[in-house]
């Protein structure tokens, strides 16, 4: 691992303290429907599938996050006095409506893909099964997490793969939309590449390496940039990382970071870097890399901001800039170029009396056709491989990792229907029973490492920034037939 300026890494893992209960971060109609659902279908169970349909930037892949943030929300969804007060006062519910609430149990079930796993178009990557009622109540907060969280992850993983190896550092708290977004943003950012955040709170929350390096007041608070260089230096001999481009990048800000660090080397440190926040950054950090070079400072690293983003980034490598660090801001956590993940929660299956009915959502739209039934998502690989090729959407009681052949359908409901035959497969199941009494969570640094095991088993076309290749996402034979029965489309 590079060096990182100013990390420190604490040595412990708390719960997330800061989730709130958010039992009432929903839209009204969620309520509403529980409560009829609640007197006309007390005894019925829905599965509901958690999917996007469209990928953010054209990209082909989400990596999703914030199933943490789920479980904890699920275990924490109870109703205090004062909200049954309020639902009271809004004179809208059946009065045994409001007290189930009173004294709600949680029972639902929760299926998900573990944090990090890169999903595609149509694919529930987290499913609810239970009381409908309860399942219908958790609609909004759930998408509401993982949509957020999911966006940002993605948004990283971008810029993680534009900056090949070099180290994304999170700057975005001053831009995000408010403090949730910049910690669980952070958050995100962490499971998509990032490697460290200037983000205090996440970084205690969340146990992220937490890096940084001075703002430009800093510099101006002192008669000159000398005096404000050395006085840092006097503070923090071994975490130099000096902003140099206040004044003048080329003859004011690196030669006083020269002159300075000469001062910290005959004192026993080794200077660390500078920062540019300004100007073609190409060009400063070329001519800089020289000077530093020929100074005596060919380790002092490189760190550029200004309004980062995934294309500049590619374009500045590609311009041969000698940076070491990207601090990357507001593009990073608002997620500026695509700033939404249209996640959707889809009822695909009822249960009454011990049977099993499945739902199906038709439209106008053939491309908002849902799957029906309960179902499973397996990884295809080359048998024996870690190499992936296409996923497969299927009944949950098929019998998929024992077989050997098996006939598959394009799983977009906008495609042709064309049946293909699949052999030389070995299918690996992606929605793992959660605990939700669990109280231990995987570290991040586990999930950024899941995360990037799982991407390095996918294509590579897929994963590029300009139209990527569409990763395959086939359907069973048997789910296309109920959804086409269901549908009666074909
Ligand atoms: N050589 C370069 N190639 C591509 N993009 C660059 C290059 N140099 C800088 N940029 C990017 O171009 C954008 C505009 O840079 P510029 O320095 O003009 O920013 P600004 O926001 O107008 O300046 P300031 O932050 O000083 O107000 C920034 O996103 C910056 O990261
Ligand atoms: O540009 P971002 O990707 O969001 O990165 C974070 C920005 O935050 C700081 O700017 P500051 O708030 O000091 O404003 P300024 O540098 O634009 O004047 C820093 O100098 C970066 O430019
Ligand atoms: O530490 C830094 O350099 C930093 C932190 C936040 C925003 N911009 C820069």
């Amino acid at each position: 691992m590079q060096f990182l300026w100013g990390v420190k890494t604490v040595c412990f893992v708390r719960k997330d303290t800061i989730m709130r209960q958010l039992s009432l971060l929903t839209d009204l109609y969620e309520f509403s429907m529980a409560n009829g659902f609640q007197q006309e279908l007390p005894d019925t169970w829905g599965t509901f599938d958690v999917f996007f349909r469209k990928v953010p930037d054209h990209g082909s892949f989400v990596i999703s996050a914030g199933l943490q943030q789920v479980v904890e929300a699920l275990q924490q969804f109870t109703f205090t006095a004062a909200d049954l007060t309020y639902f009271k006062s809004l004179d809208l519910w059946d009065d045994d409506f409001l007290d189930y609430l009173a004294s709600f149990q949680m029972q639902c079930k929760l299926t998900a893909v573990p944090e990090g796993t890169p999903v595609f178009p149509r694919e529930p990557f987290l499913t609810i099964e239970g009381p409908l009622a309860q399942a219908q109540l958790l609609e909004t907060l759930i998408l509401n997490i993982v949509n957020h969280q999911s966006l940002i992850a993605t948004k990283a993983r971008r810029m993680t793969y534009a900056a090949n190896g070099r180290p994304i550092m999170e700057f975005g708290a001053r831009r995000a939309q408010g403090p949730d977004s910049a910690v669980y943003g952070t958050r995100a950012a962490i499971i998509g590449g990032a490697l460290s955040t200037s983000n205090v709170l996440a970084a205690q929350q969340f146990d992220i390496p937490v890096a940084g390096t001075m703002a430009h007041s800093w510099i101006q608070a002192f008669d000159d940039e000398l005096t404000a260089f050395r006085t840092w230096a006097k503070h923090y001999p071994d975490n130099s990382a000096l902003l140099v481009d206040t004044y003048d990048v080329l003859t004011s800000g690196v030669p006083n970071a020269i002159t300075v660090f000469q001062e910290l080397r005959a004192q026993g440190h080794e200077p660390v870097g500078i920062r540019i926040d300004s100007g073609d950054v190409a060009a400063l950090t070329t001519q800089a890399r020289a000077m530093l070079d020929a100074a005596g400072f060919p380790n002092a690293k490189i760190t550029i901001s200004n309004a980062l983003d995934e294309t500049i980034i590619t374009s500045l490598l590609h311009q041969g800039a000698p940076v070491d660090n990207f601090g990357i801001g507001e593009n990073l956590i608002t997620s500026a170029s695509a700033p939404v993940l249209s996640g959707v929660y889809k009822l695909a299956a009822v249960e009454q009396d011990g049977h099993c009915i499945p739902k199906i959502k038709i439209s106008a739209s053939r491309a908002k056709l849902t799957m029906p039934g309960k179902k499973q998502v397996y990884r295809l690989y080359r048998p024996g491989t870690n190499v992936a090729f296409a996923d497969l959407i299927a009944l949950q009681n098929e019998p998929v990792t024992t077989l050997k052949e098996l006939a598959v359908y394009d799983s977009n409901p906008i495609n042709l229907k064309a049946q293909r035959p699949l052999t030389d497969f070995e299918a690996r199941p992606l929605l793992k029973a959660t605990d939700l009494s669990a109280n231990d969570f995987p570290s991040l640094a586990t999930i950024r490492k899941h995360s990037q095991a799982q991407l390095e088993t996918l294509p590579a076309p897929t994963q590029r920034l300009v139209n990527p290749d569409e990763y395959p996402v086939y359907m069973t034979a048997a789910l296309a037939e109920l959804q086409a029965q269901l549908a009666a489309v074909d």
